[in-house]
């Protein structure tokens, strides 16, 4: 049980039907979810008005609603039902995970960043499992609606809340951080994700640092220190550097890749290895074991802890496709900084003879969009082979390429169909393919296709 509906009459005191001591067991948005003692929220979409299917919610399982004032109620409900009335259903959901935040008053780790969030909530929650009570954003239900509904699926007796934070305008991780108002607050790296609507580097910075806005008094904020724009809040009181530089508080050193694996070890000297590939999941998983050492958790269970991960899929995710071809499928999501880190991991990759790029348009980049997908090109040298793209604006890419590096094969395709094609050629065992673009261009496909054969 979360709470009680009597409980909720004290939270929204505009109220028809029964408040007795009815037990909730769910908070749900969406009526088409079969639930048990739910309370159902009816949010105001972009194409439907939930309010629309209290009746759904009700066949479903939903025990109390919340209603926005002024609206009518459907005659079929029982005189009992428990109605709360609201101005706003969205703020009533952000408010009711605010108070039930404070009512169960876990330790709560608010992560957020450019790139890395959902790797680090991976991480930290991992970690945190085996010690203490943990409740954790499943997926990456990050945003103004996805964070409240997180919190309100904790359940009533956890000790730890981890939540992702994500955001693309200025406001919004503010609004985050006061409902789950963080005791470690983890800033993974800025990047420039979404600068279409947060203008610059800089504005990503400020608007990552409203994480602050929510945190507990003598909260921790802990942070990737080779940010130049993060660089102001060095020295602070409460605040702790992560990274590869040596003027950071806790510093990434001896990082090796293996077969599917990242060693490194922090400034202490204490060696940790990740099932994850890449000197960028070093930095996220040295963030989550910083929390993690502070809450009082030994590296040797961090260490244990890091096996167990489960790792949410399209990430960099490694498998054998057509003819023992290896196949990187990282199609969840891309931004310039997360492409080039991901090249760089398919060129520290041992064992192959020829290493592929196959890349799509990254979106939300703005007016700044084609030096960015130009800058991509930074990365790519020996030993990658081939660079293949798809999508207007990663064209800019195999072109940049075509001009600095003739040795490494280039081509533009303008259909998933006949890039396919061209990949069919290169399939054997000593070849790696690194599949990555923005969600919109749903790359998996690729992967799908060529998938493992008998
Ligand atoms: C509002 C909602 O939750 N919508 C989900 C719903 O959409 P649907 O197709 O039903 O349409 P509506 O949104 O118009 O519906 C309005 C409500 O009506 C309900 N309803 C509808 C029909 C019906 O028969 N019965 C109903 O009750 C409905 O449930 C709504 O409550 O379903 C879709 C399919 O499952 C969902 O995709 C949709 O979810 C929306 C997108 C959502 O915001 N979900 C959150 C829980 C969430 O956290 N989603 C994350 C977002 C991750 C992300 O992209 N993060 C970005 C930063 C984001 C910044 C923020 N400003 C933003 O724009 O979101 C990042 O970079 O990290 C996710 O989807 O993974
Ligand atoms: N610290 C990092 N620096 C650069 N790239 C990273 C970093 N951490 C993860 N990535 C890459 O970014 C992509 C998305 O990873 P992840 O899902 O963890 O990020 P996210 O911030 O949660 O994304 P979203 O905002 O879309 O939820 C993956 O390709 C991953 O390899
Ligand atoms: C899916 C969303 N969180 C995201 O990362 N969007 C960018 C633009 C992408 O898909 O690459």
């Amino acid at each position: 049980m979360l709470f009680t509906t009597e409980w909720l009459s004290t939270v929204f005191t505009r109220y028809t039907g029964s408040a007795d001591e009815s037990p909730i067991d769910e908070v749900v948005t969406d009526s088409r979810k079969k639930t048990n003692q739910a309370l159902f929220i009816p949010i105001t979409g972009e194409k439907f008005d939930g309010h629309d299917f209290l009746k759904q919610a009700f066949n479903n399982g939903a025990v109390a609603a919340l209603w926005e004032t002024g609206r009518d109620l459907p005659g079929f409900l029982p005189d009992d039902f428990p109605v709360y009335y609201v101005d706003d259903t969205l703020h009533a959901l952000q408010r009711l995970a605010a108070v039930y935040r404070e009512k169960v008053n876990p330790v709560v780790i608010g992560i957020t960043g450019s790139n890395g969030k959902t790797t680090t909530k991976d991480l930290m929650s991992a970690i945190l499992k085996p010690s203490f009570r943990t409740h954790y954003t499943k997926g990456n239900l990050n945003n103004h609606i996805g964070v409240p509904l997180t919190i309100l699926s904790m359940p009533a007796d956890s000790e730890v809340l981890v939540t992702e934070m994500g955001m693309n305008h200025f406001g919004e991780i503010e609004v985050l951080s006061r409902i789950a108002k963080p005791d470690y607050a983890i800033i993974t790296n800025i990047g420039e994700s979404h600068i279409e609507y947060l203008g610059s580097r800089e504005g990503i910075a400020t608007a990552k640092l409203e994480i602050m806005e929510g945190m507990k008094d003598n909260g921790w904020l802990i942070l990737d220190g080779d940010e130049p724009l993060l660089r102001h809040l060095h020295n602070r009181n409460n605040v702790i550097t992560c990274g590869f530089d040596t003027q950071n508080d806790v510093i990434i050193e001896n990082v090796t890749l293996g077969q599917n694996r990242t060693q490194f070890s922090l400034s202490n000297g204490e060696p940790f290895s990740i099932p994850l590939l890449g000197r960028h999941h070093a930095l996220n998983a040295a963030l989550a074991a910083t929390v993690a050492k502070r809450i009082g958790v030994a590296a040797e269970t961090i260490n244990k802890a890091f096996d167990s991960l489960e790792h949410a899929q399209m990430r960099f995710e490694l498998r054998k496709g057509k003819h023992g071809a290896s196949i990187i499928n990282d199609a969840y999501n891309a931004s310039p900084t997360s492409m080039k880190a991901a090249i760089e991991v398919v060129k520290q990759m041992e064992g192959f003879r020829r290493r592929l790029l196959v890349l799509g348009d990254i979106l939300e980049l703005g007016d700044q969009s084609e030096s960015f997908h130009r800058s991509v090109t930074d990365s790519i040298a020996q030993p990658i082979t081939a660079v293949f793209t798809l999508g207007e604006q990663a064209k800019v890419i195999s072109e940049a390429v075509k001009d600095k590096n003739p040795n490494i094969i280039s081509m533009h395709f303008t259909s998933k169909d006949s890039l396919l094609e061209v990949l069919g050629e290169y399939l054997s065992e000593d070849t790696l393919i690194l599949f990555k673009a923005s969600r919109m261009m749903q790359f998996e496909w690729f992967v799908e296709q060529l998938g493992n054969e008998a």
